[in-house]
């Protein structure tokens, strides 16, 4: 539910599930049977919560190990707790709920972790979560709360497994924090869900099943080595079968959502208005005290040498990062600051100089992405993805997985799911970069479509030739610092422009 499409591997199983164990432990005397399964529910939560707030902004290896420390630190608390508090480590526990009545309550929790598994797939939050999964940038700015969506279904997935615990927990007369809080149930579940193919729903039951009597038969055969053996057989499964069993024989299920692009008001005011705004690195001013208004339904180009600040620039405007100085007003409302999902469901949208596309999701399912959040309408639009993938020239590629386009049919592609957001603004950071003539050509037209659909642009371009068939206005960049503005056949004859790009002649 949470690491198979966000591909953040979680190790904090065994907190959850001791977390649930010790809650029945502990309320096993006070609390009804369902109300203790309700109470170790509700602390599962909690903690979930607290710790999925402050660390799901972690992610790779950071989140692995925090994760793993979980459970150990939440052991280490409740050993403090009982040394301390309760003067003794361990509660037996006295429960008259048969082995079989267990077995069932098991059986269906299973069902309700599928059925909450199955509607948070078709929902779209299942596809934020593989969208996630796939780049969470390019996530960020199709709109998604990545941190909102992990989070949620990180407390659902908690949930699940702290039931789980408070549920096993009577099959134990005694509990203590190390039958408890057993890393080994972090590392059996990832092993698991891996060798099924975590990235599926019932993929892990096709691992569950032959692990579970593999582990059975080792623990047994053999009781000193399991941990070894267990290792290795980790390292095969990734080394095999990195995608898990379902992923050798899975066509991956795809689905079409409905997206577009409206037509903006186009008025006289400025719709992006940039003052002073500044960026420092350490020492280095990347953008100082830049200004700059730009049209609604213009071309505005953003142009000037290598590391002079254009994509640092743009990063602000996009939300990918945080102004040092300055103010930003798209529309009137002042945006340096905002999450880039923020900022993006206000109608600005961006392309990156190095394609982002999240190659395992077909090229519909890439700009579908785009609508899921986009206002109360979500994902209902006037046009339909489809369209847009005409728009753009993939309108036959639509069920191909991104990774198999080529680069310039990525490059399409971010142009499409940009739109799918209902821009106001794109901002597009190099994107004819690295076309041939004719592509250059069909692309130039493109950008040109866009206006006329009364959609703003800036764009970040070293392709001249388009700069001067575009853009209505730019500005020229260097070291960070204006340098000159006008149309582009005023900047490109400007003596200073020239001597930016060439460097100083010499004497
Ligand atoms: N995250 C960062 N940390 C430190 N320095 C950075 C960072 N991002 C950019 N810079 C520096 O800021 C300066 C401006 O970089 P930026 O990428 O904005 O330039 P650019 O005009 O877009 O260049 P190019 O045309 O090559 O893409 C460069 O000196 C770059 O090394």
């Amino acid at each position: 539910m949470f690491s198979g499409p966000t591909r953040y591997v979680s190790l904090a199983t065994a907190a959850f599930f001791g977390i649930g164990a010790y809650t029945a432990a502990v309320t096993g005397e006070t609390l009804s049977w369902p109300l203790q399964l309700l109470t170790a529910a509700g602390v599962g939560a909690v903690v979930a919560a607290i710790t999925g707030l402050s660390t799901l902004r972690l992610s790779g290896i950071y989140f692995i190990i925090f994760s793993f420390g979980l459970a150990e630190l939440i052991r280490q608390l409740v050993i403090w707790y009982e040394v301390n508090i309760h003067k003794s480590v361990g509660r037996y526990l006295f429960s008259d709920i048969t082995q079989e009545m267990l077995y069932w309550q098991l059986c269906a929790l299973a069902g309700l972790v599928f059925l909450a598994g199955f509607l948070l797939t078709r929902s779209r939050y299942g596809l934020a979560l593989r969208a996630i999964g796939a780049d969470e940038t390019a996530a960020r700015h199709s709109g998604i709360d990545a941190t909102a969506v992990k989070l949620g279904v990180f407390v659902v997935s908690a949930v699940f497994m702290s039931v789980t615990g408070a549920i096993m927990a009577p099959r134990w007369t005694y509990i203590d924090p190390a039958i408890a809080f057993n890393p080994m149930i972090s590392f059996q579940v990832v092993i698991m869900a891996l060798l099924g193919g975590a990235g599926s729903l019932i993929g892990p039951v096709l691992g569950v099943i032959p692990l579970v009597l593999l582990f059975e038969v080792l623990t047994a055969a053999l009781p000193n080595h399991f941990s070894i053996v267990l290792g290795l057989i980790f390292i095969g499964i990734v080394l095999a079968l990195p995608r898990g069993v379902i992923g050798l024989v899975e066509s991956t299920w795809r689905r079409e959502r409905r997206a577009a692009v409206t037509k903006p008001e186009t008025s006289s005011a400025p719709l992006l208005v940039v003052e002073n705004v500044g960026k420092s690195f350490g020492g280095l001013r990347a953008v100082d005290k830049v200004s700059l208004d730009v049209r609604a339904g213009e071309i505005f180009g953003v142009i000037g040498p290598n590391g002079s600040g254009k994509t640092t620039l743009l990063n602000m405007l996009s939300g990918a990062l945080v102004p040092s100085v300055g103010t930003i007003r798209f529309d009137g409302t002042i945006i340096n600051g905002l999450a880039a999902h923020r900022i993006a469901r206000l109608g600005l949208a961006r392309t990156f100089q190095l394609v982002r596309v999240m190659p395992d999701l077909t090229v519909a399912e890439n700009v579908a992405t785009s609508a899921l959040f986009r206002g109360s309408q979500g994902g209902v639009a006037a046009e339909s993805i489809h369209e847009l993938l005409v728009l753009v020239g993939l309108g036959d590629m639509a069920e191909s997985p991104a990774g198999d386009l080529t680069y310039i049919d990525q490059k399409r592609l971010e142009l499409a799911r940009a739109l799918a957001l209902r821009p106001r603004l794109v901002l597009l950071d190099e994107w004819l970069a690295g076309l041939n003539p004719t592509e250059l050509e069909t692309g130039i037209k493109l950008i040109a479509s866009l206006r006329d659909r009364g959609i703003t642009i800036v764009m970040v371009e070293h392709v001249m030739d388009a700069i001067r068939a575009l853009c209505d206005r730019c500005v020229v960049m260097s070291a960070g610092v204006v340098i000159a503005r006008g149309t582009p056949d005023e900047v490109l004859a400007d003596p200073t422009v020239i001597t930016a790009y060439l460097g100083e002649p010499d004497a």
